[in-house]
C-alpha cells in the first residue's frame, strides 16, 4: 500500500524528482485530545516517523523565519496557519526523512489544508486516527499540560475548540464518509487508548485468538 509521489529532490537544478512510496496516516482530534502522546507511542512500537503541524510551526517560530511573527500571532488567536506555509514544511521534512511511513498529526486542519495538501503532495492518507474526546476532558488536560504553550491558556483554548467544531470536525467527516476514519474513545487513560491503537495497526494476521 501507500502513495508514490513525486517528492521534489533537493538537486540545484531542481528538476531531478525522486519517487518516494510513503503511506501516511493522519492523527487528528480536538486540542488535549492525546494526539502527541500516542503518536510517541506509535512511533515506539511501530516505526512510523512522527510529524506534528504544529510542532513544525513552532519550531519555524523558533528559527527567525520571515513567517515566525504571522506564525506566532496566528497560534496565539488560535487560528489556521495558511495551508501554504504548513505544507512546505510537512513536504520538507518528508523529503529528509529516509522513513517511509509518516504519522501527520494535527493535519489537515480545515477543508484548505486537505484540498491543497491532496493536491500539492499527491498523497492521500492510509487512514484517520481520530481521537475522540469531551471538551470538558481536554480543557482540563491542556491547562494541565505544563509544556510553557502561549495558546494554552483558557482564552485560546475556547478559541481552539471553535475553530475544531467549525473547520476541523468537517475534514473528520469527510474522511468518514469515504470510509476512512478509525474513531477511537480517547477520553480514557493513556494505556487503554493505546490498547485501541494497537489493534487498529496490528494486521489481523498477527493477532493471536482469544
Ligand atoms: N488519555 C489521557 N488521559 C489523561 N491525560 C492525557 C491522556 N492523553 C494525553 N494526556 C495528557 O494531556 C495533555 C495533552 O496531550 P497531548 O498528547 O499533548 O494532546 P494533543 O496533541 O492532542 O493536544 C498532556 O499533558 C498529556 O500528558
Ligand atoms: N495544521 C495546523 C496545525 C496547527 N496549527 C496551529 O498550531 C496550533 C497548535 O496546534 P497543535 O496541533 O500543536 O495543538 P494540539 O492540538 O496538539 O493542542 C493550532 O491551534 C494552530 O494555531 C495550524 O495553524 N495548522
Ligand atoms: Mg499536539
Amino acid at each position: 500500500m501507500g502513495t508514490v509521489v513525486d517528492v521534489a529532490n533537493k538537486e540545484a537544478n531542481g528538476s531531478a524528482h525522486t519517487n518516494k512510496k510513503v503511506t501516511v496516516i493522519f492523527v487528528l482530534g480536538g486540542p488535549g485530545s492525546g494526539k502527541g502522546t500516542q503518536c510517541t507511542n506509535i512511533v515506539e512500537k511501530f516505526g512510523y516517523t512522527h510529524l506534528s503541524a504544529g510542532d513544525l510551526l513552532r519550531a519555524e517560530i523558533k528559527s527567525g523565519s520571515e513567517n515566525g511573527t504571522m506564525i506566532q500571532n496566528m497560534i496565539k488567536e488560535g487560528k489556521i496557519v495558511p495551508s501554504e506555509v504548513t505544507i512546505k514544511l510537512l513536504q520538507r521534512a518528508i523529503e529528509e526523512n529516509g522513513n517511509d511511513k509518516f504519522l501527520i498529526d494535527g493535519f489537515p486542519r480545515n477543508e484548505e489544508n486537505r484540498a491543497a495538501f491532496e493536491s500539492v503532495t499527491g498523497i492521500e492518507p492510509e487512514f484517520v486516527l481520530f481521537f475522540d474526546c469531551s471538551e470538558e476532558e481536554m480543557e482540563r488536560r491542556l491547562l494541565s499540560r505544563n509544556q510553557g504553550r502561549e495558546d494554552d491558556n483558557i482564552e485560546t483554548i475556547r478559541k481552539r475548540f471553535n475553530v475544531y467544531m467549525e473547520s476541523s470536525l468537517p475534514v473528520i467527516e469527510y474522511y468518514n464518509s469515504k470510509g476512512k476514519v478509525r474513531k477511537i474513545d480517547a477520553t480514557k487513560p493513556i494505556e487503554e487508548v493505546f490498547e485501541t491503537v494497537k489493534a487498529i495497526f496490528t494486521p489481523s494476521s498477527d493477532k493471536v485468538a482469544a
